[in-house]
């Protein structure tokens, strides 16, 4: 029963075991403080502004709320749905997809690494790769009929939003504009779609506990009604209050690699609570598989040693996966010492 789907339908009475936290590492919900990440208008004039507000955002927080990102709320409505409408289908239907290896392109799983892990989260997800379309999308889930249309055409409009902010997020660290496209390679794109069922006890465990996204950058649509995502910022547990018309954006443990520690992939965790499911849909980019991912050059200097060794993403993402959720920051192993 352990390695299972959560999202069920049933309401559960009180929380299984296998999912409470030790007291030390519990949610400590009441602490979580409400203060705004920064809002930067994609739609701005100002280009100069705007990616010195990007670069400022990268360095402070990690993360930030884009708006005029060229994806209409139609279409953000539209994926939401579609993700909603998957999970709610009958249990049958939904363990035809499930597996537990995270080598898979394509599944649905529960918690994290099910296989590895000793407390498990209160999520299902639903786990796709994305690019080239065409290779994954006839492994991709069957129903709901529209779910292939509708997740292809968000694919293809979020990877061109990330390929904007990383020609921002070149400039905002003096590189040339298309630095993070050219040393990135030829990058693919996975997507989480994750479901976080009423939890009877929401003090006592994580949808996902803190952790840093191990790629380029994260394109996350949190519930517009449903609060859940919290992000570390000096010392404290911030809460990001969803905003119907932004996607957040996260710094990848790649792009605080190539920065050479400049900008912050910052930990980050979802909360669940007892009367309301909650459904996000992230978008990842990584780095291509022939990629050699370190500091830049032009970042270095007498001043600033690279302090990361020079790596490929399939040995970053082993290592990844090969551990907790909730370890230390994964980019900490790839330290020159
Ligand atoms: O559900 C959320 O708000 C956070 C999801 C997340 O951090 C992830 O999928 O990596
Ligand atoms: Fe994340």
């Amino acid at each position: 029963m352990a390695e299972t789907l959560i999202s069920s339908g049933n309401r559960y009475e009180s929380l299984p075991e296998r999912y409470k936290r030790p007291l030390a590492e519990r949610p400590n919900l009441s602490q979580v403080i409400k203060e705004e990440i920064p809002l930067i208008d994609l739609g701005c004039s100002d280009r100069r502004e705007m990616v010195r507000s990007i670069g400022e955002a990268c360095r402070s927080y990690g993360f930030f709320q884009v708006i005029n990102h060229g994806i209409s709320r139609a279409m953000m409505e539209e994926i939401m749905g579609t993700a909603r409408e998957f999970f709610h289908q009958p249990m049958e239907e939904k363990m035809k997809l499930y597996s537990d290896d995270p080598a898979k392109k394509t599944r649905l799983s529960t918690s994290f690494n099910v296989k590895k892990e000793t407390v498990h989260n209160w999520r299902d997800y639903l786990r796709l790769h994305c690019y080239p379309l065409q290779d994954f999308v006839h492994d991709w889930p069957p129903s709901p009929p529209a779910f292939k249309e509708v997740v292809s055409r968000y694919c293809t409009q979020v990877r061109q939003v990330g390929f904007n902010l990383l020609e921002y997020i070149s400039e905002s660290l003096g590189l040339e504009t298309n630095y993070m496209e050219t040393v990135l390679g030829e990058q693919g794109q996975h997507m989480a779609m994750n479901f976080y069922p009423p939890c009877p006890e929401p003090d006592l465990t994580y949808g996902l506990p803190g952790h840093t996204d191990p790629n380029t950058l994260t394109l996350l649509l949190q519930d517009p009604q449903v609060a859940g995502l919290q992000v570390y910022r000096a010392g404290n547990w911030i809460a990001v209050d969803p905003h119907p018309d932004a996607i957040v954006i996260n710094v990848g443990d790649q792009i605080q690699a190539i920065s050479n520690g400049r900008y912050k992939s910052v930990w980050h965790r979802a909360v669940v609570n007892s009367d309301k499911e909650r459904v996000s849909v992230a978008s990842f980019l990584c780095p291509g598989s022939g990629a050699i991912i370190g500091p830049a050059k032009q970042l270095q200097g007498k001043d600033s040693p690279p302090i990361y060794t020079d790596f490929t993403y399939d040995q970053y993402y082993k290592k990844f996966w090969s551990r907790n959720l909730d370890d230390e920051h994964c980019l900490e192993l790839f330290k020159i010492r």
